[in-house]
This record gives C-alpha cells, structure tokens and sequence, in this order.
C-alpha cells in the first residue's frame, strides 16, 4: 500500500503519524511511504532518518494526499486537510467527531474511510491508542494546573504540596480512568489533597485498594461534584463517554462558586469539555478566566510534550496500520472487531453510533459496510 505522513498543521502540534521505526515496519513489508519533508524536524525525526527506514521525502501535504491510500496523523484534519481527501482513502487519526459538526460534514463528504484512534477498542477493554495521549495529558494537566496557580499566570498564588505548618492545595479530579489516574499519582506525588470522581464505584474501589488514605474516592454525582468542586483550588476534568460528546458536570454556577483564582483544568476538552464555562483554547494562549476561575482547556495537551507523545502514540497505533496496510481496511476490519470500532465515517456514512445520535445523522452500522 502507498502510506502517506503529512506535517501536523495544527496550532503549536509537533507531533507526527509515524516515527522512523514505524516506517521501517511497514516498508519492510512491501509498502511504499511518503513522508512530508521535516514532519517530524521540529522533534528530532529528521528527513534522512526517514529516509534510512525507507520512506520518500515528499515537497507538500497536497502531492501526498493526492497519492498515499492510507494517510497516517495524529490531530483531526484541519478543513484544509478534509478537503484534500479522496473516495475511499483512508484516514487513520484522532477525529473527536461528536462535538465537532463541521468536520463530520467534510469527512461524509469526501467519502473517505476515516479511523478515529480514539474508539478503537482493546481485547483486554479499554481505549488502547487513546490510552498513551490520555497518560501523558493526565500527568501534564498538574503540572499545568500548579503552574498556572501561580500568580503571574493568573491563579490564586497557591503552592500545591504547601510547605510545613502550611497545608496543601486540594486537587479535585473527575473521572478516574487513564487521565484521572494519571493525573492523581502526579498529585498525590506533589504532597496535594486529591479527591477523585467517578461514577464507577469498581473503579474507585481498585483506586482505594493501592492509594488508601492518600487520596479520597467519591461517587460522582451533581450534589457530590458541587461540593468538591467549590472546595477545591484546581479541578481536572477527565471524564469520557466514548465516543459522545462530554457531559457537562460542572455547571456555570458551581463555577461561580469556586473560590477566587483556583484553576481548572479540562482535559475532556476535545470530546467539547465537562465544564460548562469550557471552550478549546491552544498552547499559544491555553487559558481564559470566568468568574475569577482560570481555566486551561488546550484540545491537544500531548502536543507539548510531542517528542514523548509521538513515540507513546506509535506503540499504540502501529499494529493497526500494518494492519490496514497488508489487507487493506475491509478485510482489516472484518478480521478484527476491535479495529472495526474505530470506524467513524466511511464512503459517506456515520458508522460511530454516539457520533450520529449526538449529531443527528442515520447511523450506519460498520458491518452493514463490510457485507
Ligand atoms: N485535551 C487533550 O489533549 C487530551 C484529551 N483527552 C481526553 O480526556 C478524556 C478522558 O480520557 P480517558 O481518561 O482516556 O478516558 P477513560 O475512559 O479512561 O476514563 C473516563 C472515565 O470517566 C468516567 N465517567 C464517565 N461519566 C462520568 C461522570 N458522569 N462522572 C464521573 N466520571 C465519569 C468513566 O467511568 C471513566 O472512568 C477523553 O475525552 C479524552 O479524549 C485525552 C488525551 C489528550
Ligand atoms: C487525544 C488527543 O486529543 C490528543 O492527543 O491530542
Ligand atoms: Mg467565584
């Protein structure tokens, strides 16, 4: 299969569809790839090293979009991007369609076969290639929270472990799966106060067993969300109902009450964000303040960090593009379930469910697709 990597053009992202390695697993199969010249430049990953795993050095995104079946990326397709697609490529990415209309529309209408990362499923449960993105902006969410506590950035001038004889900030997080775990060890090893939500008592159980009296689980509803949220001095919002947009947990007025210059962190942001206050911001200007509560709501976090991320990214999403590039996706797709989840919008259909009832278009079952 001819596989193409465009440079990422989303605001401040550096992160990049396939490291060299990855590129060597699918050239030493036969594929032939087409790389974007310095697409992966600005982290190290420079064209020659491209080109000792095989690959070609191609000029522009439009040339490889116009020749690659596959297209490997990391962020949803900006409108620039949606419009270079063809009938019956395939896009293999982040897509977070539920909140996002405009690109749903493009992506219907190219009539690609387009794989969101982000609802592949795994045999073993789980989210397997949102997973790694979700770690590390679990465990950058504290780092930008207690950053911007601080008064420069904004917040209320708050150390978040305290000093002795001074107590520490409270670190409130809602949603305890990969981002919330990860952002609560991040906090926990700060020497914070961390109350976590989640509305899976199993899960808050399993937290109990290993963090014990380090950390407080609460069942996570609107009267036990109001009451930690107003108590806290940073909030992380980590919940996810795959797939569908985010619900929103955390109402204006709570954010009214919260105290003045506590931060928020809405990691949920790229599903449209669990506070009602939210809307995505970029790593050129992350925060915005409401009511006097700061608030961080960039949709891609692990942009940041694109060296970590990028290699994170690659373990988990590589199978699935040698995958798709041996057997082509329907027959990928037939051979495994879990890939097939991925499948969002294909030859002019939603084949998401949440995304279509979210959205309002017919939902088209991927197996009808595949007969
Ligand atoms: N902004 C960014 O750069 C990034 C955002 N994300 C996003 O972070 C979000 C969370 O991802 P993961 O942790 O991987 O998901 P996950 O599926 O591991 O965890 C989500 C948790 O939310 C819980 N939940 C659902 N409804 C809830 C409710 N009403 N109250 C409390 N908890 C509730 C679930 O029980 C689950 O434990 C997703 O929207 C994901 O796309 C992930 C990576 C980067
Ligand atoms: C998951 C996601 O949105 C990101 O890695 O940017
Ligand atoms: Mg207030």
């Amino acid at each position: 299969m001819l596989v193409g990597v465009p440079k990422e053009i989303k605001n401040q992202e550096s992160r990049v569809g396939l490291t060299p390695a990855s590129v060597k697993e699918l050239t030493l199969r036969g594929h032939q790839v087409l790389v974007q010249h310095n697409a992966g430049a600005a982290i190290g990953l420079t064209d020659e090293m491209y080109v000792g795993s095989g690959a070609t050095i191609i000029a522009t995104a439009e040339e490889i979009f116009a020749k690659a079946e596959m297209i490997v990326k990391v962020k949803e397709p900006q409108p620039q991007e949606c419009a270079m697609l063809r009938a019956d490529q395939i896009l293999y990415t982040y897509l977070h369609l539920a909140p996002d209309p405009e690109q749903t529309k493009a992506l219907v209408k190219s009539g690609a076969v387009c794989i969101a990362y982000e609802t592949i499923t795994g045999p073993n449960g789980g989210l397997p290639l949102l997973a790694p993105m979700s770690e590390v902006a679990g465990r950058m969410s504290i780092q930008a929270g207690a950053a911007h506590l601080e008064k420069s950035k904004g917040g209320m001038g708050l150390l978040l472990g305290g000093v002795p004889g001074v107590a520490p900030g409270h670190v409130v997080i809602i949603g305890a799966g990969v981002v919330g775990t990860n952002a609560m060890q991040i906090a926990v090893g700060m020497g914070a106060r961390v109350t976590v939500l989640d509305k899976n008592v199993d899960r808050l159980r399993q937290l109990d067993l290993v963090y014990g009296n380090r950390i407080q689980t609460m069942y996570s509803n609107a009267h036990t969300i109001d009451d930690a949220v107003t108590d806290a001095d940073l909030v992380i919002g980590g919940v996810l109902v795959p797939g569908a947009a985010a619900p929103k947990l955390v109402t204006r007025s709570m954010v009214a009450r919260m105290k003045p210059g506590a931060v928020v962190v809405d990691v949920a942001i790229d599903q449209g964000g669990c506070f009602e206050t939210s809307h995505a911001t970029t790593h050129e200007n992350p925060t915005f303040v409401v009511d006097g509560v700061v608030h961080y709501c960039v949709a891609n976090m692990p942009g940041a960090v694109a060296r970590t991320s990028t290699f994170a990214l690659n373990n988990a999403t590589i199978g699935h593009a040698v995958a798709l590039a041996d057997k082509g996706w329907a027959k990928a797709m037939k051979a495994n379930p879990h890939l097939r989840n991925g499948l969002n919008v294909c030859q002019g259909n939603v084949t998401y469910e949440a995304v279509a009832n979210d959205l309002g278009y017919t939902y088209a079952p991927a197996e009808s697709l595949l007969a």
